[in-house]
C-alpha cells in the first residue's frame, strides 16, 4: 500500500469504529481486517497505527477540531492526527488519486491550516482533554490520584508491555524462559507476580510453542496478582463468580495444584466456552464452568459452601486503557452507574457463598473509587459478618514472596506505579 492508501484505510477503520460504538475496538478492527485479505501484515500494523494514534489522542484531537469550528469525523480525526502529532503535510496525501483519500476541501485546508505548526497541548484545553481524560472518569481519577494525576494519566495513554503467567503446572519459570529465548523471544522476570514474565514491544506470542503447550498464558501482572492474593490452595472449593473467559479460573487452578474444585461461572455462554477450552490447553482438570441464567439457583443452593470466592466484577475498564483506548470513548457516566449497581448485586451473591471463615475477594480493572472502595464500604456496611483482610495479611496468608506492591488495605495497582494495568482488589473474610 502506498503512504495514502494506508491513510485511507485507516479512516475507514475509525469509520468502522464510529458505526458501532457500543463495540470492543479489538473486535470491530478483527472484522475490518478479515474483511480485507489484500492488506498485508506490514500495512495492517501501519493502518491500525494510525487509527489508534487516533483513538488514543481522541480527547486532545477533537478538543482542537472544535476549536476549529468543525465536528469530529473520521477523516477529520485522521487529518488533525497526521497534522498536530506526525506533523505532517497533508496535501500529498489526500491527494484523490487512486486509493488515496478525497482530495481536501477548501473548509478541510484550512483546518489543517489553523493547525500547522501547533502544539498538541494548549493553554486554554481543559484539564480533561490535556489529560486525555473522558470527562466523565475525571472525578473518580482526581480522587484516586491527586498530585499525581498527569503522571497517571501519561501512563494510561501510553503502551502497556506483553505480560505473561507461567503455568506451573507445566513447568517453572526458568523453564518458560529458557523455552521462549529458544525461540528469540526475550522476556524478563515481572516485578511483583512470582509467575510473572515481561516483554517490551510486540512478539509474536500465539505462534510460540511455549503457548501452545499450555506452558504461558497472557495475563497481565495485576490480573496475575488478583489471583494470587485469593489464596486459594489445594483442595480447596472455589467459586469464580465472574469468570469470563477464564484468564483468573486458570491461575486459581494453578495455586490450587489442581487440586479442589473451582465452578468458573458467567452470564456469557461463549466466554464460558473459551474459558474450557482454555483449561484444556493448560492442563487444568479442577474447573468446571457454569453459566449463570434469570432466576439461576445455583448460587442459592450453594450457600456458605466455598472457602473462597472472587468476584471479578464487570466494571467501566478505566485500569486498561493503554490496552483499550476506545474504552474512554465507549463507556460514559450512564455506563458507570448501571456498572456500580451491578457491581454492588453480584458481590451480594457471591457473599452467600462464603463458608464462615472463607474470603470474599472482589475485584476490578477500574481505578474509580466508585467502583471500588464505595463498594467494598457500602458491602461491609451491608454485610457485618465480613471484615477486611487487610492486602500485606492476604499476601502473606496466601504464601507469596517479598513484600505487596503497596502498604494501604487493599491491592490497587496502577500503570505509572507498577506498569500493570490499573486494578484494585479488596479481600474480605467472612467471621
Ligand atoms: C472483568 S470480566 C471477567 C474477566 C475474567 N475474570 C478474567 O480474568 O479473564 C467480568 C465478567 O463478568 C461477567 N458478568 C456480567 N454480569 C454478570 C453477572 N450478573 N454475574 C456473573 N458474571 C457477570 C461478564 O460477562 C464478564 O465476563
Amino acid at each position: 500500500m502506498t503512504p495514502a492508501a494506508r491513510v485511507s484505510g485507516a479512516i475507514d477503520l475509525l469509520a468502522a469504529l464510529a458505526d458501532q460504538p457500543r463495540r470492543p475496538a479489538d473486535a470491530i478492527a478483527h472484522d475490518f481486517f478479515r474483511a480485507r485479505r489484500y492488506i498485508g501484515g506490514g500495512d495492517r500494523r501501519a493502518v491500525s497505527d494510525l487509527a489508534w494514534g487516533a483513538v488514543r489522542e481522541h480527547a486532545r484531537l477533537v478538543w482542537w477540531l472544535r476549536r476549529s469550528g468543525v465536528e469530529p469525523t473520521p477523516r477529520l480525526m485522521v487529518l488533525a492526527h497526521l497534522v498536530l502529532i506526525e506533523r505532517r503535510a497533508p496535501g500529498a496525501i489526500f491527494s484523490g488519486e487512486r486509493y488515496a483519500p478525497a482530495a481536501l476541501t477548501a473548509a478541510e485546508t484550512a483546518v489543517a491550516e489553523a493547525l500547522r505548526g501547533q502544539d498538541l497541548l494548549h493553554p486554554a484545553m481543559p484539564l480533561a482533554a490535556r489529560l486525555n481524560l473522558p470527562e466523565w472518569a475525571l472525578p473518580g481519577l482526581e480522587e484516586r490520584f491527586g498530585d499525581a494525576l498527569p503522571r497517571e494519566a501519561e501512563a494510561l495513554s501510553g503502551t502497556a508491555p506483553l505480560d505473561l503467567r507461567v503455568n506451573l503446572l507445566k513447568g517453572t519459570r526458568d523453564t518458560a524462559l529458557a523455552a521462549l529465548a529458544g525461540e528469540g523471544i526475550l522476556a524478563e522476570p515481572a516485578p511483583f507476580s512470582p509467575w510473572g514474565l515481561r516483554i517490551a514491544g510486540r512478539q509474536p506470542i500465539s505462534s510460540a510453542k511455549a503457548y501452545q503447550s499450555g506452558l504461558i498464558e497472557v495475563q497481565d501482572e495485576g490480573s496475575q496478582l488478583i489471583a494470587a492474593v485469593t489464596g486459594a490452595k489445594p483442595g480447596m472449593r472455589v467459586a469464580d463468580l465472574c469468570a469470563g473467559a477464564g484468564g483468573k479460573t486458570l491461575a486459581l487452578a494453578m495455586t490450587m495444584a489442581n487440586k479442589g474444585r473451582i465452578t468458573a461461572c458467567d452470564v456469557s455462554a461463549p466466554r464460558l466456552s473459551g474459558a474450557a477450552r482454555r483449561f484444556a490447553r493448560a492442563g487444568v482438570d479442577n474447573a468446571e464452568t457454569h453459566l449463570l441464567e434469570h432466576g439461576d439457583r445455583w448460587a442459592k443452593r450453594r450457600a456458605q459452601q466455598f472457602d473462597r470466592v472472587l468476584v471479578d466484577a464487570p466494571c467501566t475498564g478505566t485500569g486498561t486503557w493503554r490496552r483499550n483506548p476506545d474504552a474512554r470513548h465507549r463507556m460514559g457516566a450512564e455506563d458507570l452507574r448501571e456498572l456500580a449497581a451491578k457491581q454492588h448485586e453480584i458481590l451480594a451473591i457471591g457473599a452467600e457463598l462464603v463458608k464462615p471463615g472463607g474470603l470474599l475477594v472482589y475485584a476490578t480493572c477500574s481505578l474509580l473509587p466508585e467502583e471500588d472502595e464505595r463498594q467494598v464500604d457500602n458491602f461491609l456496611a451491608a454485610h457485618p459478618a465480613f471484615s477486611v483482610l487487610p492486602l500485606a495479611s492476604a499476601w502473606e496468608q496466601a504464601g507469596l514472596p517479598g513484600a505487596p506492591p503497596g502498604e494501604g488495605p487493599y491491592l490497587v495497582m496502577t500503570p505509572a506505579r507498577h506498569g500493570t494495568d490499573g486494578f484494585f482488589a479488596a479481600v474480605m473474610r467472612r467471621g
